[in-house]
């Protein structure tokens, strides 16, 4: 027994020194080592680290054409494949230095990206590398992201959680601006904003404001309007929330939708004219004049519904700007005389876009679209007839598509020439009419005084 017990505490003693002395010797390789190892966590004391992703992202871009094993996805139907490293260790080189990256999982399935690098390199990978690693990250993530169709859920359906509030499909719309078919001028400088407010972090934060941008969309049915929304989302990669008024019921519960969207979004309110009137159905298509009540919650009482105005505009002149950064907001309409002064004043709805009808400029646009032709013998019989009548861009289109499959320039443009023809018949007659009633007006008028 003495013996066993003197084992055992030689035994401790002789671990003891080693354990010590394995410190000692880590410390004293620690000391000498050439290598610094910076550890970033998918979590850090239970929060996100919102480094991990867009390191991720990039290590997985990294090197794809050296990697032995790689993953493929399509991310969209419209892009390529998404070629991505599968291997957990990655060499990198950034201006003339070298480091390395190894991934590691541990018990629970959460993931360490380490990275190694020479302790001369201190400086430049703490101060622009990993910035730049970021960044590029941050890029790929926004060109290969999955552009998603939101809507709300009704009020009563939601739950505590924030992803209650909205159900969303992937957004594989195909329209593009090449394809719009408009005023060449207006397109340009609609695609200049656009370009200057994506590009705008640093402005709007220079002179301090939100940064967001609103529009307004109008013009008559089938001119294009929704399509601009889709085009404007594909060229941003930007996120659609197409918010249904008559499916919440009051201001505070609009808040909660809007302060729900994400960054890089396009907020849209279509048929804004149409909206809610105060029982909260929404008149869809009604023609009347747009009834808002400006004075919030406490109106009449039984009418529960009470989106106001004054709720709408007061999102868009940025009391949510704290949460609400990146966003565009929309609003559509077939009838501009009908809203509220109030709402599209200058400053709130940065830009007033007229969607009209079709021109002879907009339709070679749609027939090189549709027909894949510039020119044809009766491009100037459309172009006169187009003086004469209106017709909406949709419709034009109607009649520019394949008839059994097949294009059939010549039956296609036939058709249109005989649709023009016709409305321009019946556009007269109505101005006839117009004007005939307009004379007995006026004659029945000068009969009585
Ligand atoms: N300017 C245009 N350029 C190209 N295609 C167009 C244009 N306008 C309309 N179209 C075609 O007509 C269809 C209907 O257009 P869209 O839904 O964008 O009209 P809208 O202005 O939103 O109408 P509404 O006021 O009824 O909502 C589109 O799918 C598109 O194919
Ligand atoms: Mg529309």
């Amino acid at each position: 027994n003495h013996l066993k017990i003197a084992i055992k505490e030689i035994l401790l003693s002789t671990i003891q020194q080693l354990s010590f002395f394995q410190r000692f010797s880590d410390r004293f390789i620690n000391f000498f080592s050439p290598y610094v190892e910076i550890n970033f966590s998918e979590y850090e004391d239970y929060r996100i680290n919102h480094a991990f992703d867009p390191i991720e992202t990039y290590l997985g871009a990294k090197a794809t054409d050296k990697a032995k094993h790689l993953r493929a996805s399509q991310v969209r139907e419209s892009k390529g494949l998404v070629l991505k490293r599968d291997e957990t260790k990655v060499r990198d080189e950034y201006e003339g230095i070298r480091v390395w990256w190894e991934t590691e999982t541990d018990s629970i399935g959460f993931k360490t990206l380490k990275l190694t690098f020479h302790r001369r390199s201190r400086d430049i990978v703490t101060e622009s590398y990993i910035k730049y690693v970021i960044k590029e990250g941050k890029s790929i993530e926004a060109k290969n992201k999955k552009m998603k169709l939101f809507t709300n859920n009704p009020s009563s359906h939601w739950g505590s959680s924030k992803t209650s509030l909205w159900r969303y499909i992937d957004f594989e719309h195909p329209a593009n601006f090449e394809t719009l078919a408009m005023d060449p001028k207006k397109k340009e400088q609609i695609l200049n904003d656009l370009a200057a407010f994506s590009n705008g972090k640093d402005y709007y934060k220079k002179i301090g404001k939100a940064w967001k941008r609103g529009y307004l969309l109008y013009g008559p049915p089938g001119t294009g309007k929704s399509t601009m929304i889709a085009a404007m989302a594909n060229l941003l990669n930007y996120s659609i929330y197409d918010i249904e008024l008559t499916a919440i019921q009051t201001n505070s519960e609009l808040k909660k939708l809007l302060t729900a969207t994400s960054n890089k979004s396009i907020i849209v309110f279509e048929d804004i004219d149409c909206s809610l009137d105060l029982t909260g159905k929404r008149k869809k298509k009604e023609r009347n004049l747009m009834i808002w009540r400006e004075d919030g919650e406490q109106g009449n009482e039984e009418n529960k519904s009470s989106v106001t105005l004054s709720g709408l505009l007061n999102f868009i002149d940025g009391i949510w700007s704290a949460c609400g950064q990146e966003r565009i907001i929309v609003f559509t309409t077939n009838h501009l005389a009908k809203l509220d002064p109030a709402l599209i004043r200058r400053g709130r709805m940065d830009m007033h876009i007229e969607l009209s009808y079709c021109t002879f400029e907009a339709f070679k646009i749609l027939a090189k679209n549709y027909l894949d032709i510039d020119s044809h013998p009766l491009f100037k019989t459309i172009e006169s007839l187009m003086k004469d009548t209106t017709i909406a861009p949709a419709d034009v289109a109607e009649n520019l598509m394949k008839k059994n499959r097949e294009i059939d320039v010549d039956g296609s443009l036939n058709d249109l020439v005989q649709s023009l023809e016709r409305r321009k018949k019946v556009q007269r007659a109505q101005l006839d009419e117009h004007k005939k009633s307009s004379y007995k007006i006026v004659k029945a008028f000068r009969m009585l005084f």
